[in-house]
């Protein structure tokens, strides 16, 4: 057979052809595709026994297919070669053209038969959709798939339950058959409140939902608590997700697929997932993140997804509240001095506060915090609730770092103010302290504040926290004797010269520094408590769960298995790497070994003779 055409598939035509030279020189096209994408173009064959078959086939969950072919003419081949030829070369509107000429040619067809084959779910499927579920996640699937096949995939994989009630919104021909049947489906949600629903739309009729009925077909989904929307076209899958999108109640949309014609959708979603599958990598290449398997959607948004939503909510806040805590001083300072040019701190002080004294231990946190430990995490979905609807990055929480900014700025100001007043600025021995003093001490209770804020905020504390939160203090005394204690040849002006070492020297600036401190935190860490016992929050109650194994920081950026580090990691990517002649095939050939012993990898148990063994 010599292949002559291939009319490739598209999933709105939901069907490829070729057309082949037999031996004999005939000239034959062959259709494979959806069943509603041929039997409606078939004039000979069983047409009506073949229909009963696919929709047998597809009770079973099995993907159907359906086969035919066509004898041309000489006279009909030359005819279809040229329009074939001539819409492929077509420099305007080949798109459009290729369609035109593919419809022609694929019509009058002959049925052959159907196929019915199984498409085995990928592994923990029904878990994580569960997971998602409990999580608070409403699960949504579109499928290009037949209604049949799609139902019975839903219910094998848990998004349909046995218990629910299905509600059907499938082969609508017209608009008011469409709003007829979907003020039913209201009525009947109404009358039914008590159970679950599920909602099953094909995609002609969702077409016919979204053109005029969008409120009325969106309240009832709102009332489902599942929905499986079937024969989608890439387009419509797409259209769906900026639906919900732009619905009154603005959820965060995520769509996650692993074919061509889920590229759309990815794209229209606030976040895009691909898994990387046998149906190439076009999903994974338009995605935000890329998995391997579905099942890992569930660790990607309970574990990382809650370490990092709040590593982040933290991160914008306590940024804001710190400087909010510096710059609230300077402001008071001025307008006190009634708007003098005279500034409360040193320039270099001013410079290396958001550099170099408070930027380390928020760097730290905001890599390694983790509230809860990830295996509660992923084995309690309800605590994603906890952060769901960006609960931590509300206008409430947002106040509340920013007015916290504003308090500690106003006693930092007016405590160094009262504690170093008029009357104490004298020291023993007659000198007076100036303003550069009374800005460092302002300064030094700041730095000491913010950083041990961020120390009460932080759950998940590694040596690297420990480090860079004490380190941070004591690298800003360090720092300020240095440079007050020295005369710095390249400076012309040095306002500092000596007064940090004075301002050390004096007990009662000592006193101020702990009076303060300890004025701004100890509120702080009573409403902790006093919230923590009172109302505490799920998460807060699964810090106490008995499961505290602690785990290295490495660890938790990215990897946390039992008794695995970043080094065993490491170690098992460089054996990787190095151990590459030893790949999967040569693994298959020594299977059949008899003398044999077992070795073990990350994905599977393989057994090999003790040769084969000692060379890998
Ligand atoms: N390579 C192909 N050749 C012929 N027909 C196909 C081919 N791939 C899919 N089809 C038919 O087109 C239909 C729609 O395919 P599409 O790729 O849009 O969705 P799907 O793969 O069935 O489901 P999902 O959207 O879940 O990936 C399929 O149900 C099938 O009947
Ligand atoms: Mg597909």
């Amino acid at each position: 057979y010599k292949l002559l055409h291939v009319l490739e598939f598209d999933a709105n035509r939901r069907r490829m052809s070729v057309i082949l030279q037999t031996p004999s020189g005939g000239k034959v096209l062959f259709t494979k595709g959806a069943e509603s994408a041929i039997l409606p173009y078939a004039t000979g064959g069983e047409i009506e026994k073949t229909r009963l078959h696919v929709d047998e086939f597809a009770l079973k969950g099995l993907r159907t297919l359906v086969v035919a072919c066509r004898h041309f003419s000489p006279e009909e081949y030359v005819d279809v070669d040229r329009c074939l030829n001539a819409a492929r070369t077509a420099l305007q509107q080949r798109e459009e053209r290729l369609q035109e000429a593919f419809s022609y040619v694929e019509r009058d067809l002959q049925l052959l038969g159907a196929t019915g084959v199984e498409d085995k779910l990928q592994d923990k499927v029904q878990e994580t959709i569960e997971a998602l579920r409990l999580a608070g996640i409403k699960v949504w699937v579109l499928t290009g798939d037949k209604h049949e096949t799609a139902v019975s995939v839903s219910l094998s994989c848990g998004h349909f339950h046995r218990t629910m009630n299905i509600l059907e919104l499938v082969q609508q021909r017209s608009d008011n058959e469409c709003a007829e049947q979907l003020r039913i489906l209201a009525r009947r949600i109404k009358e039914d409140h008590v159970i679950q629903h599920g909602l099953v739309v094909d995609g002609a009729s969702l077409s016919l939902a979204l053109r005029g009925h969008e409120k009325l077909f969106m309240e009832v989904c709102k009332n489902c608590s599942a929905v499986l929307c079937c024969r989608m076209a890439p387009l419509q899958k797409a259209k769906v997700v900026r639906l919900l999108k732009t619905s009154p109640e603005k959820p965060i949309t995520l769509a996650i697929g692993d074919g061509a014609n889920d590229v759309s959708m990815i794209q229209e979603a606030h976040v895009g997932i691909g898994i990387m599958g046998r149906e190439g990598r076009q999903a994974v290449r338009n995605s935000d993140y890329a998995i391997a398997r579905f099942r890992f959607l569930a660790k990607l948004l309970l574990v990382h997804g809650h370490f990092y939503y709040i590593r982040i909510a933290t991160l914008v806040q306590y940024f804001f509240y710190k400087n909010v805590c510096f710059i609230t001083p300077q402001f008071l300072y001025q307008f006190f001095c009634l708007f003098s040019q005279q500034t409360l701190y040193d320039s270099v002080y001013l410079t290396l506060y958001n550099i170099c004294f408070t930027s380390l231990p928020i760097l730290v946190y905001s890599l390694f915090e983790q509230l809860v430990h990830p295996h509660i995490l992923q084995n309690k979905p309800g605590l994603y609730r906890d952060i769901s609807k960006n609960a931590l990055l509300s206008f409430q929480t947002f106040l509340y770092w920013t007015v916290l900014g504003f308090c500690h700025a106003f006693v930092f100001f007016f405590g160094s103010y009262i504690l170093m007043g008029e009357d104490t600025t004298l020291m023993g021995n007659g000198q007076m302290f100036g303003n550069w003093t009374f800005g460092t001490l302002v300064f030094t209770v700041m730095v000491i504040t913010v950083t041990l804020k961020l120390a009460l905020e932080t759950h998940f504390w590694t040596w690297m926290n420990h480090l860079v939160t004490w380190g941070s203090i004591a690298f800003y005394f360090i720092f300020s004797l240095f440079y007050g204690g020295i005369i710095w040849p390249f400076l012309h002006t040095q306002d500092m010269y000596f007064v940090f070492v004075q301002l050390l020297s004096s007990g009662s600036a000592w006193f101020a520094i702990i009076i303060i401190v300890i004025t701004c935190l100890f509120p702080d860490v009573v409403k902790k408590v006093f919230y923590r016992h009172l109302q505490p929050t799920n998460t807060q109650k699964s810090q106490l769960s008995p499961q505290t194994q602690s785990l290295s920081c490495v660890e938790s950026l990215c990897c946390y298995q039992h008794g695995q580090s970043g080094c065993s990691r490491l170690v098992r990517l460089l054996e990787q790497i190095i151990v590459c002649p030893c790949q999967t095939n040569q693994y298959s050939a020594c299977r059949s070994w008899s003398d044999t012993e077992t070795y073990t990898n990350d994905r599977s148990i393989l057994t090999l003779s003790p040769m084969e063994a000692t060379h890998c």
